[in-house]
């Protein structure tokens, strides 16, 4: 069943040509896409109007559920130097009502799940980056959403940080069910992750490249088959040396 829907939507900045045009994109429940595509094609505008948080000004965003039951994630952890990390993670609940025991016990869940069990108390300058970057992703998860948005969560840390991350998002997103819609410029992450890398080009799909690998485990990032997409990937995406 398809959770989200663009139906050939256009969007243009006030006075400038449409950087969205055209755009198709049918997103299954529970399924995994990475949008990925060269810098300035229109990713961050697609997944801010797959959000809501842009309108259309020509054809339909179709998403099943209110506002409420996306969460988003943004390339920069965006989190509260005054709260403590526990609040952070609460913060979405806080904005609605004070956060009641069974609240603060699913917080505590989700940042144990990230491995910051210890570091609750803490405020976010006491923090790595990602380690903040986990707090983010908490946050964007205790609402339990049925759809995840994430703008390149990961884009600002180093190698090791990064595939730690992409490990546990693989983890929680299969875990809580959720749908997830995640842009990178990096191809690797992208297969990795994906159970289906939409190539976006001139603000719309381009190509859709369905990645059939096993989940959760490292060493498929070793194997022909992860080479193979990664080429199929380039090669939509027009890079020197791409195969044909
Ligand atoms: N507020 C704005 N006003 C005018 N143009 C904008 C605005 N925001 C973005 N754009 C333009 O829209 C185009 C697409 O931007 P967008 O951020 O969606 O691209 P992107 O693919 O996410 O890029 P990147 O990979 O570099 O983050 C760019 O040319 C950008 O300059």
């Amino acid at each position: 069943m398809s959770l989200l829907k663009l139906e050939q939507v256009r969007f243009a900045f006030p006075g400038w040509p449409p950087t969205v045009d055209g755009a198709e994109l049918d997103v299954a429940q529970g399924a995994f896409h990475c949008l990925v595509g060269r810098s300035g094609c229109g990713k961050t505008t697609l997944l801010k109007l797959a959000a809501g948080l842009l309108e259309p000004q020509q054809g339909r965003v179709v998403f099943h559920g209110t506002p409420q039951d996306i969460g988003f994630v943004f390339q920069s952890p965006n989190l509260l130097e005054w709260l403590r990390v526990i609040d952070n993670v609460l913060l979405p609940v806080t904005l609605h009502h004070r956060p009641d025991a069974q609240e603060r016990e699913r917080a505590l869940r989700l940042l144990e799940q990230l491995g910051l069990a210890a570091h609750a108390q803490k405020y976010p300058r006491q923090l790595s980056g990602g380690q903040q970057s986990r707090v983010a992703l908490a946050r964007a998860l205790i609402l339990q959403p049925s759809l995840l948005l994430l703008d390149e969560p990961f884009a600002a840390l180093d190698a090791i940080t990064r595939e730690e991350l992409q490990r546990d998002l693989l983890a929680m997103a299969r875990g809580s069910g959720a749908t997830v819609l995640f842009v990178t410029h990096d191809i690797a992450e992208a297969v990795f992750l994906a159970d289906r890398v939409d190539v976006v080009e001139d603000g719309r799909i381009a190509q859709e490249i369905a990645v059939t690998l096993p989940r959760h485990d490292a060493q498929v990032r070793y194997g022909t088959e992860f080479a193979r997409l990664c080429a199929q990937v380039r090669a939509a995406l027009h890079l020197e040396g791409a195969a044909a």
